[in-house]
């Protein structure tokens, strides 16, 4: 079992939901990269997804569009966020997955980004513009360095499509739980109970729902079909505006399972 994995299955020993929150990798600076990742660890998070700013982010709305635009102001890179978690790797006790574009990747040499995320302990990445067919060379240069690469499962992807990423996915199955672009939602579609039963049934490892994801209702709601969730737009808002509270609720809706018969 990866070291991702192994975070998420503890939540679900004690009887909780993962809760993984997104951050925009230097937005407000990077020197604010250090003690936003210490302060969610000591809120309690699973793990924590790094996102790396990008010129054309096709798959994010405009909270994280945003965020991007601020931190690439402050001359934020993807070796300048490594480099900035390689230096205080130690007090990472959180798995941290990296979210990039794939392009950065390339533009950085592929052995040369792997050891660069070994140095910054990065334990999995999540490449939304590389689809399945096309993900193995992101395996075969990752794996070997004990890092995970996360596939993304559709609403739209039909059942031996779902089967074949399930298969694929390592750390944890990423499900996507609106047709779109990143953003908070008011709603999402009510008949995602069969959708979440077949893909956890498809696979063997935990699935994490994400997208749209942003009041501590939806966090109940949506970690009841899954193995926890991921917040990304309403993270980024609140660490913006220093709304500590809004994420400490959020984290503690994660939490509120104790207790309850696990429903897998
Ligand atoms: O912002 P939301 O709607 O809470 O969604 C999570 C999301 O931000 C994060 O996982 C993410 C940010 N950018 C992405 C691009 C693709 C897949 C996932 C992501």
């Amino acid at each position: 079992m990866t070291t991702l994995q192994q975070a998420i299955e503890e939540t679900k020993i004690a009887g909780n939901k993962a809760f993984v929150p997104y951050i925009m990798a230097g937005d407000g600076g990077l020197e604010t990269l250090k003690p936003t990742i210490l302060k969610l660890q000591q809120m309690g998070v699973t793990a924590i997804e790094v996102g790396i700013p990008f010129t054309d982010p096709v798959a994010d709305g405009p909270t994280i569009e945003q965020a991007g635009e601020r931190a690439l102001a402050e001359g934020v890179t993807l070796r300048k966020v490594l480099e900035a978690l390689a230096s205080f790797k130690e007090e990472i006790r959180v798995p941290l997955v990296v979210m990039t574009y794939f392009n950065p990747v390339l533009a950085f040499g592929l052995e040369a980004f792997a050891k660069a995320c070994v140095a910054g302990g990065v334990k999995g990445l999540i490449v939304p513009d590389v689809p399945l067919e096309e993900s193995e060379i992101l395996r075969d240069t990752l794996n070997p360095h004990g890092i995970d690469i996360v596939q993304l499962v559709s609403l739209t992807s039909p059942p031996t499509r779902i089967a074949r990423i399930a298969a694929a996915s390592q750390g944890f199955v990423y499900a996507v739980t609106v047709n779109g672009i990143t953003g908070a939602r008011t709603s999402f579609a009510n008949d995602l109970s069969d959708h979440f039963a077949h893909l956890r049934e498809a696979s063997n490892i935990p699935v994490l729902a994400g997208f749209g994801i942003s009041t501590p209702e939806q966090v109940v709601s949506m970690g009841a079909l899954s193995d926890g969730v991921i917040v990304g737009s309403a993270i980024v808002t609140a660490l913006h505006e220093g709304n500590l509270e809004k994420i400490e609720a959020l984290v503690s809706a994660s939490t509120s399972f104790s207790g309850c018969p696990n429903i897998r």
